[in-house]
């Protein structure tokens, strides 16, 4: 499973529909829609757009953060932050992704009802320039110590993607690299051909 996450701002000459569109006919397996600055109405016209190009070809639009607009929109799944997990009801009809950073999160993250857990980051990414990644041996401790699916986020390539999936990742999640993409299509077929 290779879940594409939003960032509209690291596009250089496309737009983020045409990326979108791209990416849905190579393949994506769902879409984490994550604009942190955007408001509620400018994330849910996104939002509207992007799942009129998913829903042609039955791919899962994931919210990011804000469950508003996820309820509005009627998405999928809610993509929340270990603390807003943990400190607030989360009062969501879809599934539940957990962004988790440590092995303690990710076992509570699987006690108190998470679908899922987003784990990372994994391999240095210029996204999170003053944060240690915590490498692959922590997939492999993570696997073993829940059952609910880890989806690894950070830094993941071509190049690294099988070492995650050999440590116990049920998929990947990729910004960067897809949004930074010339050709989004090719990007997208090279990761699923190295899994
Ligand atoms: C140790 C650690 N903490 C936090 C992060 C990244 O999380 P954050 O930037 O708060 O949220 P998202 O970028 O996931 O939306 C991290 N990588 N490591
Ligand atoms: C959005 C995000 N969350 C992370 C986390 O560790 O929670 S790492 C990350 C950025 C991942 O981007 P790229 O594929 O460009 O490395």
């Amino acid at each position: 499973m290779i879940y594409l996450v939003t960032n509209r701002k690291l596009i250089n000459k496309k737009n983020i529909y045409k990326v979108i569109e791209d990416a849905a006919n190579a393949g994506i397996d769902a879409v984490i829609l994550r604009e942190k600055d955007l408001s509620c109405e400018d994330l849910y016209t996104m939002a509207i757009n992007i799942k009129d190009i998913l829903s042609k070809k039955n791919i899962p639009l994931i919210i990011n953060s804000n469950i508003e607009v996820a309820k509005k929109v009627c998405a999928d799944a809610l993509q929340i932050s270990f603390g807003d997990f943990v400190n607030k009801n989360v009062d969501f009809q879809g599934k539940v992704g957990v962004s988790i950073h440590s092995i303690e999160e990710g076992i509570m993250a699987q006690n108190l009802g998470a679908d899922y857990v987003l784990a990372g980051h994994i391999f240095n990414t210029s996204c999170k320039p003053n944060l240690e990644p915590k490498g692959i041996e922590f997939v492999h401790k993570l696997s073993k110590s829940i059952n609910i699916p880890i989806i690894c986020i950070g830094g993941i390539n071509k190049y690294n993607i099988k070492k995650v999936y050999e440590s116990g990742a049920s998929g990947v999640a990729v910004m960067s690299l897809i949004m930074e993409s010339e050709d989004v299509f090719q990007t997208i077929k090279e990761l699923k051909i190295s899994i």
